[in-house]
Formats: C-alpha cells, structure tokens, sequence
C-alpha cells in the first residue's frame, strides 16, 4: 500500500514517520524546508517516540493507496484539490474541527473518505523535526457508519504501526465529540494566555469553558447528534489530563499564525444559526480569536 500524508507538519509527519519505521511506503507532502531537511538527514522524531527515521518528501503529492489528510482545517480545499487519487484510494482526514470530510468529499467524492479523530500529540519543532507529545485513542469510520474491510484494514495497518487504532459506526459522533472539546478549551486558552489546567482552577475560565461546550452540545443534538450533556464534564475531564499542555489555538496565536477558530467555535455559531440555537459564547470567543489573529500586540 502506497501511504501519501497530505500536510507533512505535526501530526503527519508523526504518523508517517510511525507507518514508515514499521516498513510502509510513505511519502511525506509537506513544506520546502520540511522536506529539504527530511530528504537530506532524514525525519528526526523525538519526545514519546525517539527515531531518525529515513523517508521519502516531496512538495508535491503522487497517486496514493492511502492518503492520511493531516493539512488545517483551513486548507482543506485547496490541499484536496491537488491530490491524485485512483478508484480505490481512501482519504483519512485526522483533523479537527468540523466540516473537512465533507469538504474533502466534495473535491474526490464521498467514496474516497473516511473520518478520524486521534488523541495522539505531536509538535512541530523545526524543519526535519517533530515532537511526539502524546498517547491517545485514534478512532476511524466511514462516514455512512458502516464497517466495511477497508475500514477495518485501515485500522490492522496504523495498530501495526503502534498507533492504537479502533473502528466505530458513529464517527460523526467521534468529531462531535471531540469539536465539544476543542470548543471548550482552544479558545478560551489562546485568548487568555494560559494552560490548559489553568482552565480548571479560575473560576471564572470554567465558567466560560462549560458554556461554550453547553452551547456546542446544544447545536450537535439539535443538528440531529446523539451528545450527552455529561460532555460538558469530560471537556474538563481532558483539561485536567493535559493541564500542563499549551492548546492548538494558543501555540497558532503564539507563533502569529492562523488558527481553526472558523471549524470550532466559528462553526458552532454557523450552525446554531441554522437551527435557531443562540450561541453568544461562541461568537464571543470567534470575534475575539479573529481579532487577536488581526493583531500584532497579542503575539508571544
Ligand atoms: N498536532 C497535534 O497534536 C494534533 C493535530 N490535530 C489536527 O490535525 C490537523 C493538522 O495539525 P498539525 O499537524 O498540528 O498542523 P501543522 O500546521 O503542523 O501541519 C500541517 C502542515 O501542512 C502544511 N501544508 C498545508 N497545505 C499544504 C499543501 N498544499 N502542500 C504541502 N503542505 C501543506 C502546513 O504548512 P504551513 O504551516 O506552511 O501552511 C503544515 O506544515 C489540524 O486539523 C489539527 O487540529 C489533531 C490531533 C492532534
Ligand atoms: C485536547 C486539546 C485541547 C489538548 O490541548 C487539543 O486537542 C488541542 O490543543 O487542540
């Protein structure tokens, strides 16, 4: 099986770079200099997982068997325009946020793709480097919920590959489910500047963190997901246990780049609109984040 990772950074590279060290024909598609320093000294992957490992790079995708679609969700169109695909190729999204199957899908058609969300942590340090920064459940399915064997071959591969990897028939609930955390806690993280424990211990954070999730939950179950409220209390549940951990958002904000705000909380806000939820945390945050993204001042 022929392994493209579209969007070489973090989570790619870190995917890749395990699928390749178990043997796997990867190519990695990701940034010039990213790529320069992988062609030349090979991928160094430190942290949980200590390797150089010794694969292939390029600026371009080539035709895949598998294509593991690890791009933000910002360039989820644009990164799906240019993949080449045969009749039988999968595309596993791993991102977060909401929408990019169905943008992916939109582009290749909605055979090509299954969902994912992953736990699994990864930092970008420098070009040819990452940082393996945490374990967790990856969770896989098709979209229409079946279990078919490509599915469940997908998942034979990336376990192979010590990537733990289980099957589920509800992967919209996975993403849901997931979306209900970041919601909770990339915002409010990256526009107070704290941890994500820190969340947890000032009261007025919590607050605003059981809100923000309160509304997600709200827009998925009207949206037609089946979410239970006890979410909210597993949002803190997950700061909790990476209470030491910088958000997605708060890193994007830090290094002055763009953050997902617009497949999170943004998101939530679209959606509420569209079944008549308000959602005037939500849209708080999302105006906050775009502003800080617009400013210099913000940037640590
Ligand atoms: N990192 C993590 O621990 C986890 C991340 N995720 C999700 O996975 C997704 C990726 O996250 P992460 O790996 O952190 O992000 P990164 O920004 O580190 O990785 C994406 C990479 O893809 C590159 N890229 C974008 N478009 C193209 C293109 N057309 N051709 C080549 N390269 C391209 C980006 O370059 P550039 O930056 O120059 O645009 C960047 O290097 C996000 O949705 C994130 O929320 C999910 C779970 C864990
Ligand atoms: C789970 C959490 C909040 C961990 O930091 C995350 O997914 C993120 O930072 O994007």
């Amino acid at each position: 099986m022929k392994i493209v990772v579209m969007g070489a950074g973090a989570i790619g590279s870190l995917f890749g770079g395990l699928l390749a060290l178990r043997g796997e024909d990867v190519l990695l598609v990701g940034r010039r200099s990213h790529v320069d320093a992988i062609n030349s000294r090979g991928l160094k992957i430190s942290g949980m997982t200590d390797a150089i490992v010794h694969v292939r790079a390029s600026t371009h995708p080539e035709e895949g068997d598998l294509i593991l679609f690890t791009v933000k969700s910002y360039d989820t169109e644009k990164a799906a325009s240019s993949l080449i695909i045969n009749d039988d190729t999968i595309v596993l999204s791993l991102q977060n946020g909401l929408g990019n199957e169905e943008k992916i899908a939109e582009v290749v058609g909605r055979e090509h793709v299954i969902g994912g969300v992953t736990s699994y942590g990864a930092l970008f340090l420098e070009p040819g480097h990452v940082s393996h920064t945490g374990i967790g459940e990856t969770v896989i399915g098709e979209l229409d919920g079946s279990i078919t064997e490509r599915v469940s071959r997908l998942s034979d591969l990336l376990n192979k590959a010590g990537i733990m990897t289980s099957v589920t028939d509800s992967i919209k609930r996975k993403i849901w489910e997931k979306l209900v955390v970041n919601v909770g806690i990339n915002a409010i993280t990256a526009i107070t500047g704290v941890k994500n424990g820190k969340l947890l211990e000032i009261p007025q954070l919590r607050e605003l963190m059981r809100y923000a999730s309160l509304e997600a939950v709200e827009v998925g179950r009207k949206q037609g997901i089946d979410l239970g409220y006890d979410l909210i209390d597993r949002v803190e549940e997950v700061a909790r246990r990476t209470a030491e951990n910088r958000s997605s958002m708060l890193q994007d904000i830090s290094r002055g780049k763009k953050t997902e705000i617009d497949a999170i909380n943004g998101m939530i806000v679209r959606l509420g609109e569209e079944v008549g939820v308000d959602t005037p945390v939500n849209r708080i945050l999302t105006l906050l984040v775009r502003g800080i993204e617009k400013s210099e001042a913000f940037r640590r």
